[in-house]
């Protein structure tokens, strides 16, 4: 199994470039699900999710063409098998995002119950809600739900659907399956987040009729068909986070090459009260720090507050910052992880339930440390940066699931960076 090793103490200096968001590549590689039209992506992530996602469409009789530019070309004329099996569902969530666009396509699909995960139990009780309305009847039975229309319906019915919870995955299952349905759709409580615009604008170079993506309240008027397109995906806020965090820890000066700053303002704002520079540059984000940074208190919440998918990294920063802080997960209630391996290196930390709270300490010492999933693993690796000596970070193919060559990457601006067997 991969491991990372990481000799600690260098600042990093230079450039990198973030790839485009997983979080926007793995609806959007769905999306092509509903037309019988060529969809090319562009500025797809190297990602062993997208890997299990091409899979799984391949899976179903879909026509998927890569090359080594992150250009990938769907084509779902073929399609003859709207299922989603286990076996690769339990490894990816995302699979669930199948669900939408084949039911509202074909009036029918089977779709593994993803289960849950290392970071909370995530349930996908909305996606069903939702599509429920929507006139779908659909079984849960073995461990699959089983959609269909009902007797005699030709496509789903447009619906006013308040979702319990804001849901991002839900928001985008249920956008994708409003687009073909007849008449108009409501999303209330819709999700923001900026893959939510992208998926949106993807969408309606397809031909679906969509207004308020962006807000919590969407608007979808059904169309009958959707043709092919051309679409490239949005630069990934989480990637371009994580460097974030990794140069306010470590130290130095780098550019990030199509990072979004606009995708990022909480996150940003934290940093720079942390006392770190950040500014949104012609083509990208620059990152300086030096020195130790000022821990700072946040709670993730849903876009456009502090993501969760940003509290690891962010308490590895204030593991070694200057002061105690309060980090609050409202999100997920399992994604502290990280906390017994960040221990392991030095760092003080307790937790109380969906609290954690960080004395910042001066230095960190290598150990051996497991990443547990995707956002704890880029965790570790800051605290490898940072930490003085080796780390090893291990199981990194939680990393390997979210982020595109993050050791090259780090390698390219001056990291001791290494993958070892
Ligand atoms: C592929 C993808 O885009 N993944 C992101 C997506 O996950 P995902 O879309 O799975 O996360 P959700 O936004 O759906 O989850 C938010 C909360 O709602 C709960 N919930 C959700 C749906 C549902 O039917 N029932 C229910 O109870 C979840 O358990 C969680 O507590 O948004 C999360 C929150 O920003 C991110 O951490 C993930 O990186
Ligand atoms: C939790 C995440 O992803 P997923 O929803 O794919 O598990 C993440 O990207 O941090």
């Amino acid at each position: 199994m991969d491991k990372l090793l990481i000799r600690g103490g260098r600042q990093l200096h230079g450039e990198v470039r973030i790839s485009g968001a997983k979080n926007a590549a793995l609806p959007e590689l769905c999306a092509a699900l509903l037309t019988a039209e060529a969809v090319t992506l562009q500025n797809v992530p190297r990602l062993q999710d997208v890997a299990t996602m091409l899979t799984l469409v391949r899976n179903m009789g879909v026509g998927v063409e890569r090359d080594d530019h992150g250009t990938v070309r769907l084509d779902a004329s073929t399609l003859t098998s709207p299922e989603a099996p286990y076996e690769l569902v339990k490894t990816m969530r995302a699979s669930v995002l199948a669900l939408g666009p084949l039911l509202a396509r074909f009036g029918e699909a089977t779709v593994s119950l993803p289960g849950g995960c290392a970071i909370g139990s995530r349930p996908v009780d909305q996606h069903i809600k939702g599509l429920t309305a929507m006139g779908a009847e659909i079984l849960v039975e073995h461990g699959y739900m089983i959609a269909r229309l009902p007797k005699g319906w030709k496509r789903l019915r447009g619906a006013r659907i308040a979702t319990d919870m804001v849901t991002v995955t839900g928001t985008e299952n249920l956008l994708m399956a409003a687009t073909l349905a007849e008449g108009e759709t409501i999303l209330e409580n819709a999700a923001q987040e900026p893959e939510i615009p992208d998926l949106a604008e993807m969408l309606i170079s397809m031909g679906a009729q969509i207004e308020g993506h962006g807000s919590s309240r969407i608007r979808i008027q059904g169309v009958d068909k959707l043709h092919g397109c051309t679409h490239q995906v949005v630069a990934d806020r989480i990637e371009a986070g994580t460097f974030l965090c990794a140069v306010a820890a470590a130290g130095g000066d780098v550019l990030l090459r199509h990072g979004r700053a606009d995708h990022l303002d909480a996150v940003i704002d934290k940093l720079r009260e942390a006392g770190a520079q950040v500014q949104a540059v012609d083509g990208g984000i620059r990152v300086q720090a030096q020195g130790r940074l000022k821990a700072q208190s946040f709670r993730t919440t849903e876009y456009p507050g502090f993501p969760t998918d940003m509290q690891a990294q962010f308490m590895a920063l204030n593991v070694i910052a200057e002061g105690t802080s309060t980090v609050t997960e409202t999100i997920f209630e399992n994604r502290f992880m990280h906390v017994n391996e960040m221990l392991r290196l030095g760092a003080k930390i307790q937790t109380d339930g969906k609290v954690a709270v960080i004395e910042g300490v001066d230095k960190l010492s290598g150990a051996t440390v497991m990443a547990t999933d995707l956002r704890a693993s880029a965790s570790l690796v800051i605290a490898g940066l940072v930490a003085e000596g080796e780390t090893l970070v291990d199981r990194i193919y939680h990393l390997d699931r979210g982020y595109d060559q993050m050791e090259a990457k780090l390698r390219g601006i001056g990291a001791e960076i290494e993958r070892v067997k």
